[in-house]
């Protein structure tokens, strides 16, 4: 899928969209980064069919497209199963549902399936949410927020969940999730056009220490990598992996004890 000068303006409001040009392609994720405002759920919106650019145009979208809005508009009364089964019908996916409730079980969702949708907690809701978009073999994946509201647990089942996902993706992320999704582009909203986004940042050490005197005196020693913050004696350095080491030895050559030591991926 591709996007062309997409520009948008609600009516007669300020060009929220001023010319958003975007490659969608299998095994390169959009991520779409931006501050509130921006306009990634306008972009997301038009990317998926739901609204109309103003001018511009969005070439080859699919016909199949699993969608997850900022907020998805329920039937309030109608348990989950019921309107899982219902979408399901309507996709073309068999008409129990089956495909999104193992969806949703992936996801550890705990909300029940009879519960009426409006009485939902906000987390389960977004697996509801999630189950939907991704059940009915969608050609194009147009996913907000996608991990907004789960626990740790249900955010790690979605990462395993989008790794195996071999059609285009586009994401809006404030969570941060989206930079390990492999082969991600992360793009930067901004002023209605998009740029290259920042690239993810690399893990740190993070090394806690416990230094005499003056911590500016302690820090103006310390590598030029080491990212620190500090009151009364302790100081906490942040520092790229492969620099721990160079650290530890100037840290301890400049008088402080070490409390602790945290490696990325260690609890
Ligand atoms: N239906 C609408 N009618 C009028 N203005 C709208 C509409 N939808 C969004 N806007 C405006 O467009 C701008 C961009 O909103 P949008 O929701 O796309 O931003 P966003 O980047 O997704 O924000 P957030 O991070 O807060 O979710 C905002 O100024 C918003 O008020």
């Amino acid at each position: 899928m591709r996007l062309e000068g997409v520009r948008k303006r609600y009516g007669r409001g300020p060009e929220v969209l001023a010319g958003v040009d975007l490659d969608v392609v299998p095994g390169v994720p959009a991520v779409v980064l931006g501050a509130n405002g921006a306009g990634k759920s306008t972009l997301l919106r038009i990317a998926a069919g739901c609204s109309v650019p103003t001018s511009g145009r969005v070439r080859d979208r699919p016909r199949r497209v699993g969608h997850l809005p900022a907020d998805l508009p329920v039937p309030e009364r109608t348990p989950v199963r019921t309107w899982l089964a219902h979408l399901a019908a309507i996709r073309g996916s068999g008409r129990d549902g089956a495909e999104a409730t193992a969806l949703l079980e992936r996801l550890g969702f705990t909300g029940g399936p009879d519960t009426p949708m409006g009485r939902l907690s906000t987390g389960n809701a977004r697996k509801v949410g999630l189950a939907q978009a991704l059940c009915g073999s969608p050609a194009l994946l147009v996913l907000d927020e996608p991990w907004s509201g789960l626990d740790d647990s249900a955010a790690a089942a979605l990462d395993a969940v989008l790794a195996g996902v071999a059609v285009p993706l586009l994401v809006a992320d404030h969570s941060g999730r989206a930079g390990g999704l492999a082969g991600a582009a992360r793009w930067s909203l901004s002023a209605g056009r998009l740029a290259p986004g920042p690239a993810p940042e690399a893990p740190r050490t993070v090394v806690v220490l416990r230094c005499p005197g003056d911590l500016a005196a302690v820090v103006a020693r310390l590598p030029p990598s080491a990212r620190c913050s500090g009151e009364g004696p302790v100081l906490t350095v942040r520092v790229p992996v492969a620099g721990g080491d160079a650290l530890l030895a100037a840290a301890l050559g400049a008088g402080c004890s070490v409390l602790s030591v945290r490696r990325p991926g260690t609890p």
